[in-house]
């Protein structure tokens, strides 16, 4: 079975995927990573020389790739769960976890990183919050199990999610 980490950017989940892999012996992909190595660029140059539309459909095209995959854990980028087919890739071929947090944690987490495109020119609390709020209807139809990450560490994460998923 697969499992799919969705969720806000800083919610967790790169790290907690990567985690997760290797005390639970799954496979990890990492989608940003993989889109970034076959455009031969980051994702912050992906977006400013080729377009966010052309980003999005990127990841559709990779969900598609990895829908034939069995036991592997993928950590999506934060606007994968936006898009109705993307969800519909996932719920056909794995669980769909999402990793929350509150703003002022996400914050927190992103600060003092720089390949997030749509946080980059406006990393304030308000920003963050508008773009949640937004977001979060989507996150969370998608999600077949939740895990709440504030002030929790990484193993204990992954604990819940591997209990979570059996149940
Ligand atoms: N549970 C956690 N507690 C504290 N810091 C965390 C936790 N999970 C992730 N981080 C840190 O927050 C930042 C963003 O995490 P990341 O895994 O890249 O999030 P995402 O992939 O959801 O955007 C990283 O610096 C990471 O080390
Ligand atoms: O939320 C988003 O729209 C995005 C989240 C990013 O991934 P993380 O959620 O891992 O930061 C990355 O895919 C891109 O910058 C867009
Ligand atoms: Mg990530």
């Amino acid at each position: 079975m697969n499992i799919f980490l969705i969720g806000f950017m800083g919610a967790g989940k790169s790290t907690i995927a990567k985690q997760f892999a290797k005390t639970h012996g799954k496979e990890v992909v990492e989608m940003d990573e993989r889109i970034a190595k076959s455009n031969g660029m980051s994702i912050s140059e992906i977006f400013e020389t080729r377009g966010e539309a052309y980003f999005r459909e990127e990841e559709t095209k990779l969900l598609n790739d990895l829908s034939s995959k069995k036991d592997v854990i993928v950590s999506c980028g934060g606007g994968v769960a936006m898009r109705k087919e993307n969800v519909d890739i996932m719920k056909q071929s794995g669980t769909i976890v999402l990793l929350s947090a509150e703003p002022k944690t996400i914050l927190k987490r992103v600060e003092n990183e720089h390949d997030r495109p749509l946080l980059e020119n406006n990393k304030t609390i308000e920003h963050i919050q508008e773009l949640m709020e937004a977001r979060k209807p989507f996150y969370e139809s998608a999600a077949d199990v939740v895990v709440v990450t504030d002030g929790k560490s990484a193993s204990t994460i992954c604990e819940e999610i591997f209990k979570k998923i059996q149940e």
